[in-house]
């Protein structure tokens, strides 16, 4: 007899998680989740080789250190668009708080969680779902998500009790990381410290949180967690629950990043590249599922400020070798092109590209 095919649609569910786990026999998992065709296109390669960058050395007062781990971050930036930061600093029980509340607005029932689901569009302050496209034509990911705008105005759930404080305390200590690392990144390209922070109006910047959970999957080497993409915003932070399933492409291989708890993961994103004019790259990266336990991710977007038109800087550019490689956008509607996209492949900087 066939076995029982795990149906999404009977409980009109946006999220991925209540089915799974109340049918939690099921095989095969529907079609509109089979991303992979060609079991060879999931294959990766460790990521031992994946940059670390020491944060204590970045904003160490010996010079020394300093200027050595900004080469290390230019070399990262050049060579991966990404890099691992270990010893910055917030605390482990700070992460250890979020994940909880993470897991306890999880568990709540989608009746609790409707009122969190998009009304108007994607600049809903706080929006949860599952899947960035909802077309049934279309490939769905095995990821349900909960976002929302951090900054410049905080806003956050409000419940379970005690998300939106932990998460107030989260985004502040970690905007404080993001902006030595963009005054680190600035170094690395020969630029003063504040330059990228300035131009992009940082203190106004528009920061988007994101909750991911991708459970565990029935069929992991058929599904995707989301699919190669780049990233809006100028740098992105990523932690996780320490399980893995993140992925990095370099020179058409896939890198698994090891997902130790207390180390972020920082990918550059699409308005790093045009305002460095292509002189650093946003990293195409993707996530895979397993069949065995829950990832979660909190990611967070760090961009300009929403009025902020994002061009190539005029540091890189110049009239005979360095053209603009990409048009200018504001940045808010860059965010809304990206989030708005059904038939986005991998990246919305093809919209701006000269
Ligand atoms: O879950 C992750 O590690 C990364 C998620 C991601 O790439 C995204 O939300 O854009
Ligand atoms: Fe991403």
């Amino acid at each position: 007899m066939a076995p029982p095919v795990l149906s999404l649609d009977k409980y009109n569910s946006s999220s991925v998680k209540t089915p799974v786990e109340n049918e939690n026999k099921y095989t095969p998992i529907p079609s509109h989740f089979a991303y992979f065709n060609n079991p060879e296109d999931s294959n990766s390669l460790p990521g031992d080789i994946i940059p670390v960058i020491d944060y204590s050395l970045l904003i160490s007062e010996d010079l020394d250190q300093q200027t050595k781990c900004v080469s290390e971050l230019g070399n990262a930036c050049r060579e991966w668009g990404f890099f691992i930061v270990k010893n910055h600093g917030v605390s482990e029980k700070l992460y250890e708080d979020m994940f909880e509340k993470c897991e306890e607005f999880n568990s709540m029932s989608d009746d609790e969680k409707q009122e969190f689901k998009m009304t108007k569009g994607v600049m809903d302050r706080i929006r949860f779902g599952s899947s960035n496209n909802l077309s049934s034509t279309e490939i769905r990911f095995w990821r349900d998500y909960l976002k929302m705008f951090v900054h410049p105005d905080f806003n956050s759930p409000h419940k379970p009790a005690g998300f939106s404080e932990i998460l107030l305390e989260l985004s502040t200590k970690q905007r404080e990381v993001m902006k030595n690392l963009l005054g680190g990144v600035s170094k690395s390209l020969e630029v003063e410290e504040s330059y990228l922070h300035n131009i992009v109006e940082m203190d106004k910047g528009m920061d988007y949180f994101l909750l991911n959970t991708y459970p565990p999957c029935p069929q992991p080497e058929l599904a995707i967690g989301l699919s190669p993409h780049t990233d809006f915003g100028i740098m992105i932070m990523v932690v996780s629950n320490g399980v893995g399933g993140l992925q990095i492409q370099k020179n058409g291989k896939w890198f698994n990043v090891d997902a130790h708890r207390n180390h972020l993961m920082v990918n550059l994103g699409d308005q790093m590249e045009i305002l460095t004019n292509g002189k650093y790259k946003s990293a195409v990266h993707r996530v895979i599922v397993n069949n065995k336990t829950t990832r979660m991710s909190l990611v967070t977007s760090y961009g300009p400020e929403e009025n902020n038109l994002v061009v190539p800087a005029p540091k890189f550019v110049d009239d005979n070798s360095n053209p603009p490689a990409y048009r200018g956008m504001k940045y808010g509607d860059y965010f809304i092109a990206d989030q708005s996209s059904t038939t986005k492949a991998v990246s919305t900087l093809d919209l701006i590209r000269i």
